[in-house]
């Protein structure tokens, strides 16, 4: 008996109960009881196969289950984990064990420009595009050693299109079967809150407007630069730098000028300074400089005149030229102060002290300056009630006409009569006043005083000739200066030709739209106007066409160069040749001499006004030509004589 391949299981069943009933395939049961036994023990055989094949169907059964259970549960978090990553806004992410990203999954919310492309196969350390904080990334490769989870390690990823992503990540390290295959985590693209708390820690301690670090971090620099002082590592001074009349510059040009102002002034204080030295803004227009390792006074004096020279270089805002100064104070540690408070105090006495000497200028701290400053605050204090108290005074100087040596004018100049002080000039307290704003109130003196003093003089019968106030940037400015012109005048029964107006080029090239305007207006309304200080204030022939002025007064500064320096005699020549094709009379201030006075004649000049023709002098019963007249006839006559007229 053969069996089929197919059957070779049953095949071994039989062969199995055939040999327990010690039989063969070729010696077959004879016996009835042989088969019974053989088939029972088959089917017994057959039962437990059965049995087994039955187990082994519920066996498969539940592993089925089982197992579609789990594909099942398998499903469902895989779905959860995608639908959770579509709705999130951050990442998940996955490096190999050399801490190369393998895997980046971005979150269909998360706020990123990223394309994950550019992280992968990079590594956090040692890998160019990728930067962080020395302290977070020693952190993060310290833990990444150890194989610890680590937390919000934060670095900044370069796009190769430019830019930056700055990126936070978690993530806790991936072992299978013992062996450690990298790390897995989530991240998030935190570049916006980086650069929000960049930009807020750079408000904290940098100032928005000119970049330069703000008082916070100048007074950090200053602690810093005296622990280094104090270790014997070299002296420093503090330098405080306010620009002058910075507040008329944004009263009349406005902020956006004077913001421009400040930008220029800090880029070039920028370009003085050595990388060790620390330039701040304190606000306004005031600056300080840190100077370290310089404690020498004359290396101190350059750096303070290469500011000055370079705050002086007249700039372009807003289409007008500018032409600024500032007044620096220096403090030097440890002689005039052993911390920053007295440093800074200090300097700013010192400073104070630089305006008080007529600004542009630098001062050393000394404890005599110390002493000057508090007097220059209560000379301020003074002065509000110096017009009330009657202590104002003004004096006249005589202007001549060169053709015949006539009187052709006079100016009125403020003097003020100090209780303990004595007689100040005005450049000790004009200054003041127009910083305080208390030169509008005193303007309003002096427009009175001298339509008194020319009624006076007119009621004894003498006639006098236009008498001309100076008018500083605030009167000017002030939007009742007409009005109180005409006004002051009707009050005094006197015409608008009594008056002459001087009014600075500077404080009409401050704004030279509306100075222009205000000329016309005034002089439609009849009073005289003359340009004062012409040649200090950048004014050319084309602002001149615009200000509509009667007359126009060559500088002293000018005159005082004549007749020897040829630079001062050919800007003399000019002016006048300029103011006449306007129509304009020219006046030459400060002459001193009969040589200048002879030049100024020689080159068609109208007018002098000068010490050598008359001081100014306070108003007697008569007015100055006639008390100064045998003295003057007998300069002019000199001056005939010499050219022949
Ligand atoms: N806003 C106002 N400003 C005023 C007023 N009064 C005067 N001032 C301004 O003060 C400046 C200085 O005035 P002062 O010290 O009186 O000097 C005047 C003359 O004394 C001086 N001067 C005249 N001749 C000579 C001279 O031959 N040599 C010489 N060294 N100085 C001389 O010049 C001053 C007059 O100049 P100016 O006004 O430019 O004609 C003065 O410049 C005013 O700006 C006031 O009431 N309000």
């Amino acid at each position: 008996m053969h069996a089929p391949s197919s059957a070779a299981p049953l095949h071994e069943t039989l062969l199995r109960q055939l040999r327990r009933a010690g039989l063969t395939t070729e010696q077959p049961p004879a016996e009835p009881e042989a088969w019974a036994a053989l088939l029972h023990g088959l089917s017994r055989s057959y039962c437990e196969a059965e049995q087994d094949r039955r187990l082994l169907e519920r066996a498969q059964d539940i592993a089925s289950r089982e197992l579609a259970s789990l594909n099942h549960a398998l499903e469902t978090s895989r779905s959860r984990l995608a639908s959770l990553l579509s709705l999130s806004s951050d990442w998940l992410w996955e490096q190999d064990e050399q801490g190369r990203f393998t895997h980046v999954s971005i979150g269909r919310h998360a706020a990123t420009t990223l394309d994950p492309a550019h992280l992968i196969g990079k590594a956090c350390v040692g890998e160019a595009s990728i930067a962080a904080r020395p302290e977070a990334l020693a952190e993060y490769s310290g833990r990444c050693a150890d194989r610890l989870a680590f937390r919000c390690f934060t670095f900044t990823l370069a796009a190769p299109e430019g830019g930056h992503h700055h990126l936070r990540i978690s993530g806790e390290p991936v072992y299978s079967n013992g062996r450690f295959l990298g790390y897995r985590g989530v991240g998030s693209d935190v570049t916006r809150s980086v650069e929000a708390e960049q930009q807020v820690e750079q408000l904290a301690r940098f100032d928005a407007l000119t970049g330069l670090p703000n008082r916070h971090l100048f007074a950090l620099e200053l602690d810093r630069a005296l622990v280094r002082a104090h270790r014997g590592q070299g002296g420093f001074a503090v330098m405080l730098l306010d620009l002058d009349r910075f507040k008329n510059i944004n009263d009349h040009l406005g902020h956006a000028a004077g913001d421009e102002l400040l930008k220029h002034t800090a880029g070039r204080l920028r370009a003085l300074l050595r990388d060790s030295d620390v330039l701040a803004r304190l606000g306004g227009d005031e600056f300080v400089l840190l100077v370290d390792h310089c404690a020498d006074a004359v290396a101190l004096s350059s750096v303070a005149t290469r500011a000055l020279e370079a705050i002086a270089q007249p700039l372009s805002v807003d289409g007008l030229k500018l032409q600024v100064s500032c007044s620096i104070g220096i403090a030097q540690y440890p002689a005039d102060g052993e911390d920053a408070a007295a440093l800074l105090k200090n300097a700013d006495a010192a400073m104070y002290l630089a305006k008080a000497q007529g600004k542009n200028t630098f001062e050393y701290y000394t404890a005599q300056l110390a002493q000057r400053a508090a007097e220059h605050f209560s000379l301020e204090g003074d002065l509000v009630r110096a017009a009330g108290q009657g202590e104002l005074r003004l004096v006249y100087q005589p202007k001549f006409r060169l053709a015949d040596g006539s009187m052709s004018g006079m100016e009125a100049l403020l003097r003020w009569q100090h209780p303990q002080r004595g007689l100040l000039m005005p450049d000790m307290f004009i200054g003041l006043a127009e910083e305080s704003g208390q030169i509008v109130p005193i303007g309003r003196w002096v427009l009175q005083a001298a339509c008194r003093q020319i009624r006076e003089w007119r009621r004894h019968g003498i006639e006098v000739p236009p008498c001309a106030i100076n008018l500083s940037m605030r009167q000017f400015a002030a939007a009742t200066l007409i009005d109180d012109v005409l006004g002051t005048l009707a009050e005094h029964g006197l015409g608008a030709e009594a008056l002459e107006l001087e009014i600075t080029e500077s404080v009409l090239m401050h704004d030279p739209d509306r100075g222009g305007r205000m000329l016309h207006r005034l002089r439609e309304a009849g009073v005289r106007i003359a340009i004062d200080d012409f040649g200090t204030g950048y004014s050319s022939l084309a602002y001149l066409k615009r200000f509509p002025a009667h007359t126009l007064k060559i500088d002293r500064s000018f005159i005082r160069g004549l007749p020897q320096g040829r630079e001062d005699t050919a800007i003399t020549r000019g002016v006048i040749a300029m103011a006449h094709s306007l129509d304009m009379r020219v006046v030459a201030e400060g002459v001193e001499s009969p040589e200048q006075l002879a030049l100024l004649y020689h080159h068609g000049c109208d007018e002098a006004q000068g010490f050598l023709l008359g001081r100014p002098a306070p108003p007697g019963p008569l007015p100055p030509n006639v008390a100064v007249g045998a003295h003057v006839a007998a300069v002019f006559d000199e001056l005939r004589r010499e050219h022949d007229v």
